[in-house]
């Protein structure tokens, strides 16, 4: 599904990620811990093709669709969540406002709400961001530092949405501070440059 080999990144003279490789083949369930600007959310947007290696390559299947939470989600500030959620998923022709309405209602949100998004909470935005990442059934979801913001009742559900998400055969990489024990995890990597494997129990 996703290959990635001997992927460097520099930011002018600053190097990031340094002979970085990874294999998926796919159903994985993939927690990365790195400490702040190890760079999680570089390896992210190399993959999402929104910035471009230095060296090196990433091959990924034909046609993979890509679902991500990366730094803040981009919305239109000025509409609501309905609105918003269905202009992203039509970019795409895949809108299925009965599977976003079941996410808006596991994380208590309104999906009908006429509140627009710039007067979201830092929590519901980040929500919102969760719901963008995966409404289109993505066959990998990347996400980043998903349960920033979000409340103890929130992050139970985020890890049975995730582990149901990995049960229907997602692939699933999450990057963060937090290891989250509720997850189950197939692999863990600690990001130094490259990618270390940690052997689990
Ligand atoms: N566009 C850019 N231009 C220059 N430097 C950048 C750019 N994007 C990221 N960096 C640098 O790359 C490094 C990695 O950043 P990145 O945001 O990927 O880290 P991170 O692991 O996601 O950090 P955090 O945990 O704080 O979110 C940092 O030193 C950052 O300053």
């Amino acid at each position: 599904m996703l290959d990635i080999k001997d992927l460097n990144k520099d930011f002018h003279k600053h190097t990031v990620l340094q002979h970085l490789s990874l294999h998926l083949e796919g159903n994985e369930l993939i927690y990365i811990h790195g400490i702040n600007g190890s760079g999680k959310s570089t390896l992210f947007k190399l993959i999402c093709d929104i910035l471009k290696p230095t060296s090196g390559t990433i091959e990924k299947k034909k046609d993979l669709q890509i679902g991500a939470l990366i730094e803040n989600p981009g919305f239109l500030e000025n509409e609501t969540l309905a609105y918003n959620l269905r202009f992203l998923a039509s970019l795409n022709n895949h809108y299925d406002q009965q599977y976003i309405e079941e996410l808006c209602q596991q994380f208590h949100l309104d999906f009908h709400s006429r509140m627009k998004l710039k007067n979201f909470s830092v929590g519901m935005r980040q929500k919102a961001g969760i719901i963008q990442a995966i409404m289109e059934k993505q066959e990998l979801i990347l996400l980043d530092e998903p349960t920033r913001g979000l409340d103890q009742e929130s992050i139970h559900i985020f890890c049975q949405i995730i582990n149901q998400l990995h049960q229907q055969g997602h692939t699933i990489m999450i990057a963060a501070h937090d290891y989250l024990p509720d997850i189950h995890y197939t692999h863990i990597y600690h990001l130094e440059g490259q990618l270390y494997l940690d052997e689990m129990d």
